[in-house]
């Protein structure tokens, strides 16, 4: 199945169109790309595929679904770019930060309980983040933020993830642990990625890249 099919996509803020009659298959368990200067579209093209944004023109298929019948979009974990992460100004430890990413099964009383806390620890030990579960996210290192936001949206068993320039300020060596996190979770259990960035030589140092794409003046080219 494909995970995502995006056919004839065009979308404009305002006037101007930003993405261009775009065309984007991607098949599951495949790592994608998606590269271009700034202000190119490659959030934008990310927001339309998490249904934040609706373009004027085109379909977009996610996981065997048209975009307007699709409903389960925690089957998609979405990682933003990090300075969206700094903006918590509040100090929510990453064991929170992990746990509230279980809002759906939360019931009438809208928090999280002890079996949610307990899922949302046991993914912080596997992710290799049990040491920091009860450190406020906002002190955390760039490179830590980051996977701690991995993992939050990790916790409901994604079977698509969407990371947004990730690693955009992290230092060299937690740029690769990254990378290899992402290299796990798509070649060892099978999760799609695609992946927004400008690392193009870290991340071929680390992961298999199955295509990649660039915006250019709103067309997405295979590059
Ligand atoms: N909410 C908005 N309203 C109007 N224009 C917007 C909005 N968001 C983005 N744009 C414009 O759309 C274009 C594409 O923006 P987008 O953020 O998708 O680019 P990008 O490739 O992700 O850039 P960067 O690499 O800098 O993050 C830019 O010209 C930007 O100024």
């Amino acid at each position: 199945m494909k995970a995502v099919e995006i056919k004839d996509l065009t979308f404009a803020y305002g006037q101007e169109d930003v993405l261009k009659d775009c065309q984007l298959q991607v098949e599951t368990g495949e790592m994608t790309l998606i590269l271009g200067g700034n202000g190119s579209g490659k959030s934008t093209l990310l927001k339309l595929m998490l249904g934040e944004l609706k373009a004027q023109k085109g379909e977009i298929h996610l996981l065997g679904k048209k975009i307007q019948d699709y409903r389960s979009f925690k089957e998609i974990g979405y990682v933003p770019q990090i300075n969206i992460v700094n903006k918590i100004a509040f100090p929510i430890t990453c064991l929170e930060l992990v746990a509230l990413n279980l809002y759906e099964d939360f019931g009438p009383i809208k928090i999280p309980r002890k079996s949610h806390y307990a899922k949302a620890e046991q993914l912080l030990e596997e992710m290799g983040m049990a040491d920091y579960k009860k450190y406020p996210v906002n002190e955390l290192s760039g490179g830590l933020q980051q996977r701690a936001m991995i993992c939050r949206a990790m916790i409901n068993q994604p079977k698509l993830l969407i990371l947004d320039e990730p690693t955009a300020g992290v230092d060299k060596v937690n740029k690769e642990k990254f990378f290899r996190t992402i290299a796990h979770l798509n070649q060892d259990l099978g999760i799609t990625v695609i992946m927004v960035t400008h690392e193009l030589k870290e991340v071929e140092s680390c992961l298999e890249i199955s295509h990649r794409y660039s915006i250019e003046e709103g067309r997405l080219v295979q590059c």
